[in-house]
């Protein structure tokens, strides 16, 4: 098993060992040979639309892409959601009858920021056993005080046996949420996208680049002083990606066995994998497959070949796989030197080799 969800900590050498040379191929060149195997790959198969797929056709599908603009991810304010004038849109799909109940959710996607968070919602939401909330309700960060009806409220109706879900991925990096989210539900089941810490940061960047534009370069941001080398740890986009420090503070409230950690390297490169592994942590039936997904080669991704409750052919919008500025690569070193110890404890801590280490 490529993806193996082995709980139990391993040394750091076994992991290496055992999972190098299956794994190695997550380095980021070879990530993009996979891709292009897996494209060429869905093409030779040839199931469903794909069979006819071409490049005429690809470049057909991305005019069609549907863009989930932003501003329809933001929540409504509190106000809204007490009187119940909330549209569907943002309370998730209603059954066709409207039936069902509001549940707090059972699992939630905790981060992390840039991982590919909202790609794997938006997979998991074409799975008829799972409801989730389009928007970011960070309420185990920012809206904690406004209580667990608010929250309650905010979510889809369910029927029994479906999964309420949500996702905002700060909640990865909140000192509070694992104590909060406990307290809601001991059970509940957690799930993070992992991606190379040096590409998130430098995606963290980017993100923050198109809003303002004026920031300092992300050379600069990196170093505390530049001359010595030291890295500004205090900078959040470095900070986020010390991931086995943050997840020392989850495991003080849930055990490892409650966490996946879905690698968005290979939720890339072989989307259908990685939502096998996340309907089966959530004892689901392995519905998504596939045959759900086609490469779009304008986008450079893999988009769905019907969203939910749509016929069309769904990609993420603009925001989602931004160009990222050239970065110096003697900083790039730096900070991959600087990761590797932390990478390394993550391996070990996961049982999984996520191969972001040359
Ligand atoms: N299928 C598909 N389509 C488009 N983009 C995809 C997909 N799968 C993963 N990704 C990667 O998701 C990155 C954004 O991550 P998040 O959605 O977690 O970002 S956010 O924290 O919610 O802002 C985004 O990062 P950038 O490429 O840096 O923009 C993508 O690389």
């Amino acid at each position: 098993d490529r993806c193996s969800t082995t709980t139990s900590p391993s040394p750091v050498k076994a992991s290496f060992g055992r999972a190098a040379g299956l794994l190695e191929d997550l380095s980021s060149q070879r990530t993009k040979r996979l891709v292009y195997e897996w494209t060429a790959g869905s093409e030779l198969t040839g199931y469903g639309a794909a069979r006819r797929s071409s490049r005429v056709l690809a470049d057909e599908r991305a005019r069609q892409v549907v863009e989930v603009p932003e501003e329809s991810l933001l929540l409504p304010p509190p106000d809204l959601v007490a009187s119940r004038r909330v549209s569907p849109r943002f309370a998730g799909q209603l059954s066709p009858l409207g039936e069902g109940s509001k549940k707090l959710p059972q699992a939630l996607i905790i981060g992390v920021k840039k991982g590919g968070t909202r790609a794997l919602l938006e997979f998991l939401r074409v799975h008829p056993d799972i409801r989730a909330v389009g928007a970011e309700p960070h309420f185990f960060d920012r809206n904690y005080d406004n209580g667990l009806e608010w929250y309650r409220e905010l979510m889809p109706k369910t029927l029994e046996g479906q999964i309420t879900m949500e996702k905002t991925p700060s909640y990865f990096v909140t000192r509070e949420a694992p104590a909060r989210i406990s307290a809601m539900s001991r059970d509940t089941k957690l799930i993070v996208v992992v991606r190379d810490p040096v590409t998130r940061a430098i995606s963290d960047y980017t993100q923050t680049l198109s809003k303002k534009p004026d920031i300092p370069s992300f050379e600069s941001l990196t170093f505390k002083n530049r001359t010595t080398g030291l890295i500004d740890t205090s900078w959040s986009a470095i900070q986020i990606g010390i991931y086995a420090k943050h997840l020392d503070n989850w495991l003080q409230y849930f055990p490892m066995d409650q966490i996946l950690f879905v690698s968005g390297e290979r939720l890339i490169s072989d989307p259908a994998g990685e939502l096998g592994r996340v309907q089966d942590f959530l004892g689901l039936k392995r519905i998504i497959t596939d045959k759900h997904f086609y490469f779009n080669q304008t986008k450079g991704f893999p988009c769905l070949k019907k969203a939910e409750g749509s016929s069309k052919p769904h990609c993420l919008g603009k925001t989602k796989g931004r160009t990222h500025p050239n970065i110096d690569p003697e900083v790039v070193q730096r900070l991959r030197d600087f990761y590797r110890p932390f990478n390394m404890k993550f391996y070990q801590m996961t049982g999984r080799f996520f191969g972001w280490d040359d």
